[in-house]
């Protein structure tokens, strides 16, 4: 589903710059990897890069789905339309901050990505994921009105609406409780499955992710930043 080579990103600059590397990726289809890696080390970065939202210093090979889409040479290219569309079409994103539109109720944060696709606004997956994560009886709320915990819930179920390609989410059971992190790691693996997709989930938390014996991309600090490798 997803083969890259070769990524090098820095953020900052001189001194205070910060390196990442990732030497090599192969994530299959059904496929959940988690990322795991000390705190400020780049895994949110890493995740923004293969989101497409970074532009790398260097990147020798990157390409998405059974058709081998080439983002290597879009990025490289600099093809803003091109990319926008994979990213609102093939890629999910659950991110750090959440980003739920405080103007829109959790119905309508979850159906907005579908609404932009041109597609049915409700699916029965979303109803299902929905059910599985508890927010059915939330749906009418605006997200002013929802726990931390829910927010979270509520932006993960929004990144999987329109059944993208490749999920990236960013610590998402930062804010849940034991249980319903374990629910939710539950329905991100079999989704994924289902839908013949691929994740990628930076999380800290190392006993959910050997619970559902996830394959791992461990970043190890090298000076002035990390490199990331899947562990053996
Ligand atoms: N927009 C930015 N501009 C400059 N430097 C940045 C920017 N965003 C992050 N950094 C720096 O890049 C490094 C990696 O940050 P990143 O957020 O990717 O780490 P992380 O592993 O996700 O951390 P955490 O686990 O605490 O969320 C840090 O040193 C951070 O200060």
């Amino acid at each position: 589903m997803l083969s890259l080579e070769g990524l090098h990103i820095t953020r900052g600059q001189g001194a205070a710059g910060h390196e990442v590397r990732l030497p090599g990726l192969e994530l299959a289809s059904g496929e959940v990897q988690a990322v795991v890696g000390p705190s400020g080390c780049g895994k949110s970065t890493l995740l923004e890069a293969i989101g497409l939202l970074l532009t790398p210093r260097a990147l020798r090979r990157f390409t998405l789905g059974p058709e081998r889409t080439d983002l290597a040479a879009l990025l490289q290219g600099g093809n803003e339309r091109a990319l926008a569309e994979i990213r609102a079409r093939d890629l999910g994103f659950l991110l750090q901050s959440g980003g739920l539109l405080p103007f829109l109720s959790v119905r309508d944060n979850i159906a907005l990505p579908r609404r932009l696709l041109g597609l049915p606004p409700q699916s029965e997956r979303v109803a299902h994921a929905c059910d599985v994560l508890g927010l059915a009886p939330l749906l009418d709320k605006r997200p002013g009105a929802l726990s931390i915990g829910e927010r979270q819930r509520t932006a993960f179920v929004r990144a999987m609406a329109h059944e993208p390609r490749l999920l990236l989410a960013d610590e998402p059971t930062a804010a849940l409780d034991p249980q319903a992190g374990e629910r939710l790691f539950g329905l991100i693996v079999s989704l994924v499955q289902e839908l013949d997709m691929a994740a990628l989930v930076v999380s800290h938390d190392l006993a959910l992710v050997t619970r559902f014996r996830l394959p791992r991309l461990v970043a190890t600090l090298t000076p002035g930043g990390c490199r990331f490798a899947p562990a053996t």
